[in-house]
């Protein structure tokens, strides 16, 4: 089916959004008439564009407050509505959209309705455009689409038909039920098809719409439901997104184009008309890439953590560092010297690497070069939204290519050793810039085949901050993709690499015997401790001495703690018991205003 973009989806001037909307790959647009209005280009000139860049223009949009009022401002309304059908004649554009009036001046009354809508379908006929009339959810009289659907049947005229859009219809939806109706409605009579998420909010449904519209996917609507009931119509239309979204505003167009059209691939994928290569969900975490311009105060902190260094790799400054099942990459090359230490890859044991690469490709995510260098083992690699480079791996499977080959075998001291405290790496959390964060989900779900959870705030004392955490079926991958609600809350303490140890407090105490200090954590914490849960004998004051947080939930029990963080990663040693899901949300606030404390402390 073809796919369309709004240009309110997008940011810019419309030249921009254009540009971005085709480079994304989308077939057509909706032009917003403040986009064309703003623009200084003429139709005409707008209309060339569109066909130079391959795109159709699908809808105009919106007319407002039209239907329903007196006979004086009706005849005011159509002349107004002649200029507009004028102005799509130089523009191409075949469909315009009226929106259910919210003026004061409507009656209520479905009979004048459809008669004015039919005199106003008329007009439009005498330039070659069609009318789509859309039940805005807060319109003053019609603000269901089945009432809509109702005047426009009552029009009888050929060209006038209905728009259906997915946020009006879902956001005053209370089940499946609400949407049975669609399929009273003739295919050919749907006009247009508009498409939007939302994030399941208790507020006003007008600033819902205007502010806090998402992608497909990306909220909580069953927008795949409502897309096959259309389907079922008949409806060859468009899928066209309309995105109205404070931070897809500000963002750059190119990338949040990118995410729309992956968004609607997925869709498409859900309903069953698009099939990208299947999804191969990984069932391991291989290893992370740290890089750093400095890897002495990294290193100390690993070894005292009970890594060893394993190996080198054959060609470049990288190590690996290895603890039971953890390996991490230590990568001091000089492409990576100007940002200061922080996690730069991840490697995702992959049960099929190429054919995960294959859809990665399918999804628009950027593949990356498979070898590095001529020697190198060739790997299939992407790159996520916030710039990780995400490895599919497969390590020691004869049959595939293998990272590990790349690296020789040290035989320093400690090398070979068996792990001291900590067995596998628990979670990955990646500090997502906040314009990405929903396509970031997104991406880890569709891309990846992960699951992702429910969203958390958790207050920083300096702003606040959100994550969503995205794992695989036996939680053996678990990637916590973390951001400041804040834009300009760069202080924000996310990025860390979690090690799974089965005793936490050996680990802590064999951490602290080699010269590591674990994060302070204040008094108070523990007397809330004390007041929430009952400890054995003595446990309390363990956590106390050494900086240990407790949390339990339905499933488990739940012991961490943490490192100094170093350029901007940290470290967190965790200790899951009986199935525990979560990530120590509850805690989160106390780890991060310690952090924030020894930040001023050290001036860091
Ligand atoms: O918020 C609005 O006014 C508005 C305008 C046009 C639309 O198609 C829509 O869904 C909402
Ligand atoms: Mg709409």
């Amino acid at each position: 089916m073809r796919t369309s973009i709004a240009t309110v989806s997008l940011s810019g001037s419309l030249t921009e959004k254009l540009a971005a909307a085709s480079r994304a790959g989308f077939d057509g647009v909706e032009i917003f008439e403040n986009d064309l209005l703003a623009s200084p280009l003429t139709p005409e000139e707008v209309s060339a564009r569109c066909a130079d860049l391959g795109l159709t223009i699908d809808l105009y949009q919106p007319m407002r407050d039209i239907e329903a009022v007196p006979a004086d401002e009706f005849a005011r309304n159509l002349r107004r509505a002649r200029h507009k059908f004028e102005l799509m004649r130089r523009l191409g554009a075949d469909t315009v959209l009226v929106c259910s009036s919210v003026s004061p001046l409507a009656v209520d009354d479905d009979a004048l309705a459809a008669e004015q809508l039919a005199r106003l379908a008329d007009l439009a006929q005498d330039f070659g455009v069609r009318v789509a009339y859309e039940a805005l959810a807060w319109g003053r009289h019609v603000s269901t689409y089945d009432h809509a659907w109702r005047i426009v049947d009552t029009a009888g005229h050929p060209a006038l038909g209905t728009c259906l859009d997915s946020f009006h219809i879902l956001s005053r939806s209370t089940g499946p039920k609400d949407v049975e109706g669609i399929a009273d409605i003739p295919g050919e009579k749907i006009f247009f098809l508009q498409l939007a998420d939302a994030p399941l909010l208790a507020m006003d449904v007008l600033q819902w719409s205007r502010h806090y519209r998402c992608f497909p996917g990306q909220g909580g609507f069953d927008v795949a439901g409502l897309v096959r009931s259309v389907l079922r119509t008949g409806y060859d239309g468009p899928l066209s997104l309309e995105v109205f979204n404070d931070v897809f505003r500000q963002a750059e167009a190119g990338p949040t184009a990118v995410d729309a059209r992956r968004s609607l691939l997925v869709l498409q994928e859900t309903v069953g008309i698009a099939a990208p290569p299947a999804s191969v969900a990984p069932t391991g975490v291989a290893f992370a890439e740290l890089v750093t311009p400095d890897a002495e105060p990294l290193v100390a902190v690993l070894g005292a953590l009970g890594f060893t260094r394993a190996a080198r790799h054959r060609s470049k400054p990288v190590d690996l560092w290895q603890q039971g099942e953890a390996r991490l990459l230590v990568n001091t090359g000089p492409a990576v010297r100007r940002d200061g230490t922080g996690l730069a890859a991840i490697g995702l044991e992959s049960p099929d690497p190429t054919a995960a690469a294959r859809r990665a490709e399918a999804l628009l995510a950027p593949v990356l070069p498979r070898r590095r260098a001529p020697e190198d083992a060739p790997l299939d690699a992407v790159a996520a939204p916030d710039g990780t480079e995400l490895f599919f791996c497969a390590t020691d499977r004869p049959e595939h290519a293998n990272w590990r080959t790349d690296f020789v075998a040290t035989t320093g001291p400690g090398a070979g050793q068996p792990y001291a405290s900590a067995a596998r790496i628990d979670h990955v959390a990646l500090t997502q810039p906040w314009h990405h964060f929903d396509e970031a989900a997104l991406f880890h779900r569709s891309v990846l085949g992960l699951d992702a959870q429910e969203s958390v705030d958790v207050a920083d004392p300096y702003g606040l901050m959100r994550s969503r955490a995205v794992t695989n079926a036996d939680g053996s991958v678990r990637i916590a993709l973390t951001v400041a609600a804040a834009p300009t809350d760069d202080t924000v303490h996310a990025q860390h690499i979690a090690l799974a140890t089965d005793d936490v407090v050996a680990a802590a105490r064999r951490f602290a015997a080699a010269g590591g200090r674990l994060l302070p954590i204040p008094a108070n914490y523990y007397d809330d401790l004390a007041a929430r849960f009952e400890f054995a004998d003595g446990e309390l004051a363990t956590y106390r001495e050494l900086g240990i947080l407790y949390d339990r939930d339905a499933y488990g029990e739940f012991r961490h703690c943490y490192t100094p963080t170093i350029g901007k990663v940290f470290f967190e040693l965790v200790q899951r018991d009986g199935g525990y899901r979560g990530y120590g949300a509850h805690n989160a606030p106390v780890r991060l205003a310690a952090q924030h404390a020894v930040r001023r402390l050290t001036g860091g």
